[in-house]
């Protein structure tokens, strides 16, 4: 592991949004893919993963615009077959990695192999076997759905009836077929976001970019878009998605890197960033009023906790046994309005690494 972020200190609030330490580094079911092996980091390829199965290999990837450094130097191996996911929150260079990867946005720094291939010598063999799903549809609200499909197969030089094939097998999988001939514009934002994908698929890509896939998306069309995205990688694509959802990270990654301020500040499964960098559980306590530190110093809370932090609205206790933890609340002091016990999330992992949350 070259870029695991060190522990910050345990206890205490982050009222000023500093950052803690960063290291810089050099179907139809829905299934929660990240109990796999979480795998270890760039440097450590293991020896079970040919070389030739590393198809993104980046080192030092750094984006300037201007003075201002949008990516800072960032290592990654993407393997063949994973769901690979930078979470992060806005701003953290997300969309702009994506982009060098994508060979759309030249590098400023550092090295990119895609395929084996350099993006700057070979940008177009390796665009050819990439499907990008943008942040935003772009889709052809002039044409129909299949027609959307049948003009873009055309850029990738498939013959008519090749891509006529392709267009109908695509729109089975996204769950267009009887809309195929409907204009765009009316379709849902989900159908419309399928649609994409099945747009980015149309050159039966290896690898598809998807830049924040299910941002402002409804839970019901969110659910099933990773569905077919839990298909896609079934059948083999390899996934690159960012995401400021922790939820989507944890549903689709296998393994991710977490970016900041454009660095990564921690890289693993979402299971092992959760081990690493949380504890099990986490007990969420809203108290009437806004002097939060003055609660949480009089929880009675001996060695039960791992940790506290203040977030404007509630305490978080992390800690290994919620239950335990949340009647020392209730026999604390002060009555709270609410104790919540959950499992530890990537959010947690989030708020462990950077003092901030993700959506803040
Ligand atoms: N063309 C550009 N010119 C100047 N600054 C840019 C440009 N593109 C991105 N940036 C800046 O670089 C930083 C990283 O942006 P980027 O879009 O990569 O972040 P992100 O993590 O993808 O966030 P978002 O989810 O908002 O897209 C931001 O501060 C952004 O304002």
């Amino acid at each position: 592991m070259t870029s695991g972020a060190g522990e910050r200190p345990t206890t205490g609030s982050r009222t000023d949004g500093t950052a803690g330490t960063r290291h810089h580094s050099e179907h139809d079911d829905l299934r929660i893919a990240h109990d796999a092996d979480p795998g270890p980091g760039p440097h450590d390829v293991p020896a079970g993963v040919p070389e030739k199965d590393v198809l993104i290999k980046a080192r030092g990837l750094t984006k300037q615009f201007g003075d201002f450094v949008a990516v800072d130097g960032i290592d990654i191996d993407v393997r063949r077959g994973e769901a690979f996911g930078f979470l992060g929150p806005n701003g953290a260079g997300k969309s702009s990695t994506m982009r060098m990867i994508g060979c759309v946005s030249p590098l400023t720094a550092g090295t990119l192999t895609m395929f084996g291939m350099d993006p700057e010598a070979d940008g177009p063999a390796i665009r050819a076997r990439l499907g990008v799903v943008p942040q935003k549809d772009l889709l052809d609200e002039e044409l129909t759905v299949r027609e959307n499909l049948l003009v873009y197969g055309r850029y990738f030089g498939l013959s008519r009836s090749e891509v006529a094939v392709r267009a109908d097998e695509l729109l089975r999988f996204a769950q267009l077929t009887e809309r195929a001939k409907s204009p765009v514009e009316p379709l849902s934002g989900g159908m419309k976001r399928r649609l994409t994908i099945a747009r980015a698929l149309i050159n039966a890509p290896e690898i598809l970019l998807l830049d924040e896939p299910t941002t402002g998306l409804d839970p019901q069309a969110r659910h099933v878009l990773w569905d077919r995205l839990h298909r896609l990688k079934q059948q083999g694509v390899t996934l690159v998605l960012t995401t400021h959802y922790m939820d989507e990270a944890e549903q689709l990654c296998d393994r991710l890197v977490v970016m900041d301020g454009g660095r990564i500040v921690a890289e693993g499964s979402p299971r092992q960033l959760i081990e690493r960098y949380s504890s099990r559980e986490v007990v969420e306590v809203r108290y009437p009023g806004f002097d939060l530190e003055r609660h949480r110093d009089r929880l009675p809370l001996g060695d039960q906790a791992a940790r506290v932090e203040v977030l404007p609205d509630r305490l978080l206790i992390y800690t290994a046994n919620g239950d335990a933890t949340a009647r020392l609340v209730d026999a604390g002091p002060d009555r709270p309005l609410s104790v919540l016990v959950r499992r530890s999330s990537l959010e947690d992992v989030f708020l462990h690494l950077t003092g901030r949350t993700l959506i803040d």
